[in-house]
């Protein structure tokens, strides 16, 4: 395992080929994931196919499926796009930023009983080909594209992967469970009878 440490992938397709070398085992070294992640330097040209973008929200579009056990996809952010917060349903979060700048709000579980406005932990921006790691043991986020005037695309990655998570009311902490779906599937926008009353968060 160790020489996948060093092995800078040189394209996207590179980047997957390795990270299926790495999922196929059963444990998944956190540190080695987000380093050969960040190793990868953004190319348009390797991901422009994937990065389609909708006026309204950010979109989600499967880029690979990982045999099983994980979900690779190109997230596009137009200006002013952001999400709810949210929760990653158990699963490990990779997040590398390929163009652009996001930022990443993290806030702290609600209290069971607890009824008013939820507790901000920590903010971040980051930067193009930065990865970040999140998970439900560290709490929600929220990730915005606050520039006026640039997009941003991400990559994420989800093991094992999941089609539901919940949202949270930044003032109240209530939590409404939504279903995630993509925009577009390897390339080829999903066909609208599918996504039709459904939501991503
Ligand atoms: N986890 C979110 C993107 S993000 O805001 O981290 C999603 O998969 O849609
Ligand atoms: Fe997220």
């Amino acid at each position: 395992m160790e020489h996948t440490e060093v092995m800078k992938p040189q394209t996207l397709d590179d980047l997957i080929k390795i990270l299926h070398e790495l999922f196929a085992s059963d444990r998944i070294n956190v540190e080695e994931v987000q380093n050969i992640m960040e190793a990868y330097e953004s190319k348009p040209q390797d991901w422009m196919k994937y990065a389609i973008f909708d006026q309204f929200r950010y979109t989600r579009n499967l880029v690979d499926e990982g045999n099983g056990k994980f979900n690779l996809m190109i997230l596009c952010w137009g200006e002013g796009h952001g999400s709810s917060i949210h929760d990653h349903t158990d699963s490990h979060c990779f997040m590398k930023l390929l163009q652009g700048q996001l930022k990443e709000t993290l806030y702290a579980w609600p209290e069971d009983k607890s009824q008013g406005e939820m507790t901000q932990k920590s903010q971040r921006i980051l930067q193009e080909d930065q990865c970040a790691y999140m998970s439900d043991s560290l709490g929600l986020h929220r990730v915005e594209n606050v520039s006026h005037t640039e997009s941003a695309v991400s990559l994420h990655l989800y093991s094992p992967p999941f089609q539901h998570c919940q949202t949270f009311d930044q003032r109240t902490g209530h939590r409404n469970v939504v279903k995630m779906t993509f925009w577009s599937k390897f390339g080829d926008r999903t066909p609208l009878e599918t996504t039709v009353s459904q939501e991503n968060n």
